[in-house]
């Protein structure tokens, strides 16, 4: 299910406009103790951004995907050390008429970004510095991780953009590069281990919402209220 979604919402919900995801519950730790993370998935129309998203979160290559209008959520909770971390992956629009609305929205509050384009297309890998420039102009921070990512490795006859160019752009960035394939059962421990790089890279980062207080730190704080209020003068 694809959304203009309503503010305010946003974070609480998985949606998926394609398909009837569910996650699996391998996939979730305790969930109400997980620190939440944002990252965005941004690139051309058609590089392959909501395969990719559903891969990781859903665990199958996700077989005719629509275009994406406006936004879709997915999320997956992942265990590292022993922390369960919340990963709310937004799957961006990449067609221009299907993001305008939105834009402003993918980046706030953002903790990382995904950037991705077709190693089958050259112009999709030619449009990487707009999307760049985009994420910038939107006053996200240099300390925000970055990634590049080229899709559709599986199409090797295809390829329009060599490794070693991507490599050179990223380099550039000082982003690290992963190649991969959605579409690749072979690729799937591949697709993981760009988000988790995220997830570690993010897990000394600052949590969008906090852990809820143990009963001890409730009674901590009651008990700090009581004494506030026995020596308050008024
Ligand atoms: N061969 C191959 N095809 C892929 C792969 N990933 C995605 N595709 C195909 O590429 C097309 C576009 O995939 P999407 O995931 O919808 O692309 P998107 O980037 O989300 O596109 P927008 O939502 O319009 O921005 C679909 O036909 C997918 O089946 C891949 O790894 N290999
Ligand atoms: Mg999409």
């Amino acid at each position: 299910m694809a959304i203009e979604n309503k503010p305010g919402e946003e974070f609480d919900t998985v949606f998926s406009r394609n398909d009837s995801l569910e996650l699996s519950s391998h996939h979730d730790h305790d969930p109400s103790h997980a620190r939440i993370f944002k990252i965005i998935v941004i690139g051309d129309s058609n590089v392959g951004k909501t395969c990719l998203t559903y891969r990781f979160c859903g665990g199958t290559f996700l077989k005719n995907p629509e275009a994406t209008i406006g936004v879709d959520f997915r999320e997956r909770t992942v265990e590292l050390d022993g922390e369960s971390i919340k990963l709310q992956i937004w799957d961006t629009a990449g067609q221009e008429r299907f993001r305008k609305s939105m834009v402003e929205h993918y980046y706030r509050s953002v903790h990382a970004v995904i950037f991705v384009y077709d190693v089958t297309s050259l112009s999709s890998f030619k449009s990487l510095p707009e999307w760049i420039e985009e994420c910038s102009r939107h006053s996200v921070g240099p300390l925000v991780p970055r990634i590049m990512v080229g899709n559709k490795c599986d199409l090797r006859d295809r390829r329009e953009v060599p490794t070693s160019a991507a490599q050179c752009l990223a380099d550039s960035y000082n982003f690290p590069l992963f190649e991969t394939s959605a579409k690749d059962p072979a690729e799937k421990e591949h697709v993981d281990a760009i988000f988790l790089t995220l997830a570690y890279r993010l897990k000394s980062h600052k949590p969008l919402r906090l852990k809820q207080p143990s009963q001890n730190d409730v009674r901590h704080l009651w008990n700090q209220r009581e004494q506030g209020s026995a020596t308050c003068q008024c």
